[in-house]
């Protein structure tokens, strides 16, 4: 299982995650309690392992926002989590994440309109527009013809809902945000635990 964790803002979270074993560190450039400025973002993601890829989030931005802040951070993949349409998703340049939210099973059949290289299926935000820390109904998944080889399961997981979340939707990646958070904080303790719990899925 790929593991992601998302909402970095400090180098002692990536360190954690970089120790434990994750894929994929997430850097949210939208309206967050997470926001961090690209500059900070790059002094993290210059001190990457090269295995570690650099995701940056983005809500409604331009092609030309986007790549410009890609571009300056370093990043390795964009992960678009607003209404962004298929036709952006393919202007760009990066590797793009899509993130979709799963409110009923009507929704899932927007990702077909979408070739992209991995799809994030979500619960809807509640602030912002993501990293709401609460689940989806993930049963909407079963039985959907998805590509789960590019499917990342997000929304509300943590260290104790990791391995029945993956048991029902199967998908190649989890991502988490809250769930490795006290007081809205990264938690070292909680980043080992899902890293290592998530890792153990086959
Ligand atoms: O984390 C945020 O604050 C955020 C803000 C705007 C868009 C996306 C955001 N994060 C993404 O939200 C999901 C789920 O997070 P959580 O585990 O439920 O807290 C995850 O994909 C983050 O990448």
């Amino acid at each position: 299982m790929k593991v992601k964790v998302c909402g970095i803002t400090t180098q002692e979270a990536a360190d954690t995650a970089c120790k434990s074993g994750v894929d994929m560190l997430g850097f949210v450039f939208a309206e967050s309690s997470r926001r961090i400025d690209p500059e900070a973002a790059k002094a993290i993601v210059d001190q990457l392992p090269a295995r570690v890829s650099a995701v940056g989030v983005f809500v409604n931005e331009t092609v030309e926002t986007i790549e410009h802040i890609a571009r300056t951070v370093g990043l390795d993949v964009v992960q678009l989590h607003g209404d962004e349409s298929p036709a952006l998703c393919k202007q760009l340049s990066y590797p793009v994440i899509k993130a979709f939210t799963i409110r009923e099973k009507g929704d899932v059949l927007r990702l077909a309109a979408y070739d992209c290289d991995y799809y994030l299926v979500d619960s809807p935000g509640m602030k912002y527009r993501g990293g709401s820390g609460n689940t989806f109904d993930w049963s909407l998944l079963q039985g959907e013809n998805l590509q789960r080889e590019k499917l990342i399961l997000a929304g509300g997981l943590n260290q104790n809902n990791v391995k029945d979340a993956c048991k029902q939707v199967k998908p190649a990646a989890v991502d988490v945000s809250s769930g490795v958070e006290t007081n809205g904080k990264k938690d070292t303790k909680k980043i080992i635990d899902f890293i290592q719990t998530a890792k153990s899925i086959d």
